[in-house]
């Protein structure tokens, strides 16, 4: 088997006295499918946004497929292959879905022509330049570019059951189709691991059903790794196969959903014990 696509390695970080995240670890291969839950403030989001680049970690080491990527910025990282949803949605409100995917197509075409390190930043305001003139000409060359965007970006909204959305502005969207736009976005810059948080939020029982098996297709078609953070228990110990559980920063359980759903930490922290009950006890 090849090595994770992604890593925590003694992954800790504080924020004054607050130890947010402590001695984190974790692996996500190619084609898993995980996830990460825990009470309010258990550090979930914390974890990924020190995963993704945003925030630096005090102590440990993040890589991707294999190359250490603390000190390189978020857009660097998602360059190797890290992609992500937020919590809170974020979209150009007012681009339509197809420009919202097109965009995120549009800024991978671009970093894999600049790529990293020396003269990156050179080569993108060369770049810039360039496309400035070719956009204003409407060279040949521009325009097939702009069709080729067009159709991966069309391809990612209709895998994610929004090709009727096409023309719509996002702000427009309904809730649940903005949070699966947000994902069609992650799609464009073409990852390796997919890091989606709370993606069923605010979505309806049905749309959650719908969720569930569209994340175990876009893992099978993508050939994807991919982590979720969801406080929807029925979400994640269904579509989930190794669950990690966070505590106040700190690792409580990992294990299938079978093992964490019957951990004592777990409902005591967590769960609760009215979850047993409902799921007729532990195991
Ligand atoms: N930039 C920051 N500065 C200071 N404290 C922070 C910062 N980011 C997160 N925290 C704190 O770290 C802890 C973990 O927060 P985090 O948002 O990761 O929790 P979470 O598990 O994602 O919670 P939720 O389920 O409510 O989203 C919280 O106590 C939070 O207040």
């Amino acid at each position: 088997m090849s090595g994770p696509l992604l890593e925590a390695v003694g992954v800790s970080i504080q924020f004054g006295g607050l130890k947010a995240l402590s001695d984190f670890n974790l692996a996500i291969h190619k084609g898993d499918l995980q996830g990460l839950i825990g009470p309010n403030g258990a550090g979930k989001t914390t974890a990924f946004n020190v995963l993704t680049g945003v925030y630096q970690p005090t102590q440990g080491e993040v890589r991707v497929s294999g190359q250490r990527v603390n000190g390189r910025l978020p857009h660097q990282i998602n360059h190797l292959g890290l992609a992500r949803t937020f919590q809170n949605i974020r979209l150009f409100r007012a681009l339509t879905a197809l420009d919202n995917v097109k965009v995120a197509c549009r800024g991978q075409a671009a970093l894999n022509e600049e790529g990293l390190g020396a003269g990156a930043k050179f080569r993108g305001a060369m770049r810039n330049y360039r496309d400035w003139w070719r956009a204003l000409m409407l060279t040949p060359g521009f325009q097939a570019e702009e069709r080729e965007l067009t159709r991966q970006a069309e391809h990612l909204l209709e895998v994610m059951g929004l090709a009727h959305r096409r023309d719509e502005e996002a702000r427009n969207l309904p809730y649940g189709e903005q949070r699966r736009l947000e994902i069609a976005r992650a799609l464009g810059t073409r990852p390796k691991v997919l890091l989606l948080d709370e993606p069923a939020a605010g979505m309806n029982t049905r749309e959650k059903a719908d969720l569930m098996v569209l994340i175990r297709k876009l893992r099978d078609e993508f050939d994807l790794g991919i982590l979720v953070i969801e406080h929807d228990m029925k979400l994640v110990m269904g579509i989930c196969e190794q669950i990690t559980v966070l505590d106040h920063g700190e690792t409580i359980a990992r294990g299938a959903p079978a093992e964490v759903r019957s951990d004592r930490k777990v409902i005591e922290a967590y769960l609760g014990d009215s979850y047993l009950e409902s799921h007729g006890g532990a195991a």
